[in-house]
């Protein structure tokens, strides 16, 4: 129960609603427990002949006005306490994900989506269910067992309470067990599901693929055996709900049995009245419930600590990329880039990604970087952003360590386009203009414009409110691209960065592209990766990479007249689009 100290400043901030919400919690109780009273006096009366229709009317009344008062108070718990865990669900939800936001992109690497998303959703229910029902359910059963038997004991007879009791623990204890089957079969059930469903969700995502492999029918049978695991889990579960409900049946009513047998004798031999044999049949009736809830709420508890530990240890991961307290801000950045003897390695790796990396770009300038895949390009840019560390060498940006210059200030003024054009599923306006607030319809259109997909955008029936994604437009991976060259340019970056962000674009509309940004560049840094030669022919010097290291750098007529791998390369690609125009 530990791990739940990580919530002090929320129960603190919220106390009052647990107490106040507890206070009408027992208020219930105190008048569920005063119905016993009402029934005992009514078959009291009604036994020594004395009830009038007046006296009918009144404990008509009193249960009425009873029934309204655990109504009323009801509601106001369940606004109090729920509400209240609710609360705590969304607060945690919001720092969660807040959290994750702020790691560092190696945590990803290391974790999977779906678990995080678990973590989001089932561990956070989990707590909720913890710190909402669970504090119900122990308060209620508490209190509820701790008066109906001192009732029963004081108001009736202590010989009758104890054995009209005896079944009662063994119920609570066998209740505990059904509680921990019931976990693990709720459990198998959950887990072949979420199985299901991403079954489900791959074979819609990958619909082209099965298509066109025709695999559909293997597909539906692979389907169609995880849905009969998760029947047959169901099927497990509903079984032993089934023998469970019957049994707490079956006990509860051993109970009724004895206080028939006993407590009948008991009225006959005149030692309770029939009131009091009434109303211990109804303390009884109240106390079948705690019995039920004490597994449960063991179990609810025992879940959401495990959950709150969870999510403690994702609390507790700081991001491996922070500022320093000395890290300044660099406003205006002129964009002299420079990389000096960088070595680095992935967390995971062994290999060099790169090796001995030195490089200098000057504002104003465009580095053109080409090699084949793996050769360390996109590294390249991930450094300079600060993704990841170097582990040997120094990056700067205007002369200034990049270590030595806040996280922001380098992210705002670097515009990158990554390799696989990530878009939100939002409009193609929100998309264009996701880096900066309030900006003009005007200059969103300026930017696709410059990024050459202005034309396509307007033909679709919405224009820049075409939604994007599942619910919107499937766009082609050309108009991704550019919608992200539009989307990185909009920041009016000091450093662009197009990592592959025009493979899927024909080379006349590439020239166009090129054009342009070269106008809205002027005077600041571009580095272009790419795998065609068109892409980067006419940056002011092109590096060639090879395993980390660079192996060619110069000119594209430089390069060209080295006869090295940029020649080989290059020739390639011409023979390719010789072959591809016959
Ligand atoms: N997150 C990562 N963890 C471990 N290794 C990685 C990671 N990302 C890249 N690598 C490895 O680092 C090396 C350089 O990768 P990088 O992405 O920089 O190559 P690239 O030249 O951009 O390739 P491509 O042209 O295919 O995009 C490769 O061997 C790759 O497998």
């Amino acid at each position: 129960m530990g791990h739940f100290i990580t919530l002090k400043s929320f129960f603190l901030r919220n106390k009052w609603f647990y107490i106040l919400g507890i206070a009408w919690l027992l208020i219930v109780d105190i008048l569920q427990l005063l119905i016993p009273e009402v029934l005992r006096r009514f078959t009291d009366q009604l036994q020594a002949n004395n009830l009038s229709s007046t006296d009918v009317f009144k404990y008509g009344i009193y249960i009425i006005g009873i029934g309204c008062g655990i109504a009323f108070f009801r509601f106001l718990w369940r606004i109090y306490i729920m509400g209240t865990s609710r609360r705590l669900e969304y607060e945690l939800r919001n720092r969660l994900f807040s959290h994750l936001l702020k790691l560092s992109t190696n945590y990803y690497t290391n974790h999977k989506t779906g678990d995080l998303m678990a973590h989001a959703t089932n561990d956070i229910n989990a707590i909720r269910m913890a710190l909402g029902p669970g504090i119900v359910m122990i308060t209620d059963a508490i209190f509820i067992t701790v008066i109906a038997i001192t009732m029963m004991v004081v108001t009736t007879d202590w010989r009758l309470t104890v054995l009209a009791l005896l079944p009662l623990p063994f119920l609570a204890i066998t209740i505990t067990k059904f509680g921990k089957v019931i976990n693990t079969r709720f459990k198998a059930v959950q887990e072949s599901f979420s199985s299901l469903t991403d079954t489900v969700q791959e074979n819609f995502s990958g619909i082209r693929v099965i298509k066109s492999f025709v695999q559909e029918i293997s597909e539906i049978e692979k389907f169609s055996e995880k849905n009969q695991m998760v029947y047959s889990k169901n099927m497990a579960l509903v079984k032993l709900y089934g023998m469970f409900f019957p049994f707490v049946q079956f006990m509860s009513a051993l109970s009724f049995l004895i206080v028939i047998g006993y407590g009948g004798s008991l009225v006959i031999y005149g030692e309770i009245s029939l009131g009091d044999f009434i109303a211990f049949e109804a303390y009884l009736a109240l106390l079948v419930w705690p019995m039920m809830a004490i597994g449960w709420v063991i179990n609810i508890l025992q879940r959401g600590s495990a959950s709150m530990e969870r999510i403690n240890a994702i609390l507790m991961e700081s991001p491996e990329i922070v500022d320093k307290d000395s890290s300044i801000e660099v406003d205006n950045m002129t964009g002299n880039v420079a990389f000096d003897n960088i070595s680095f390695k992935y967390p995971n790796s062994n290999e060099y990604a790169l090796k001995n990396f030195s490089i200098n770009i000057r504002n104003g300038s465009s580095l053109g970087i080409i090699g084949k895949t793996g050769s360390g390009k996109t590294t390249i840019a991930t450094l300079l952003l600060r993704l990841y560390e170097a582990n040997e060498g120094t990056i700067y940006i205007d002369g200034i360590p990049l270590n030595d210059i806040k996280l922001e200030s380098i992210r705002n003024q670097i515009g990158y386009v990554d390799q696989d054009s990530f878009l939100f599923s939002t409009t193609i306006a929100e998309n264009i203009s996701f880096g900066v607030d309030g900006c003009s319809k005007e200059k969103i259109i300026r930017m696709a414009k410059i990024a050459e997909v202005h034309n396509n955008i307007v033909d679709f029936p919405l224009g820049y409110e075409t939604y994007v994604g599942e619910r919107g437009v499937t766009l082609s991976g050309g108009q991704k691209q550019r919608i992200s060259i539009a989307r990185a340019i909009i920041k009016e970056p000091r450093i662009l960065i197009l990592d592959d962000s025009l493979s899927a674009v024909d080379t006349d509309t590439e020239e166009s592209i090129l054009n342009s940004l070269k106008e809205e560049m002027k005077n600041k840094t571009s580095i272009i990766i790419a795998h065609r030669i068109s892409t980067i022919k006419d940056c002011d010097s092109i590096i060639v990479m090879d395993n980390g290291v660079i192996v060619e750098e110069g000119s594209h007529s430089q390069l060209l007249s080295n006869n090295g791998l940029y020649y080989e390369i290059y020739q390639k690609q011409l023979l390719e689009e010789k072959l591809s125009n016959e």
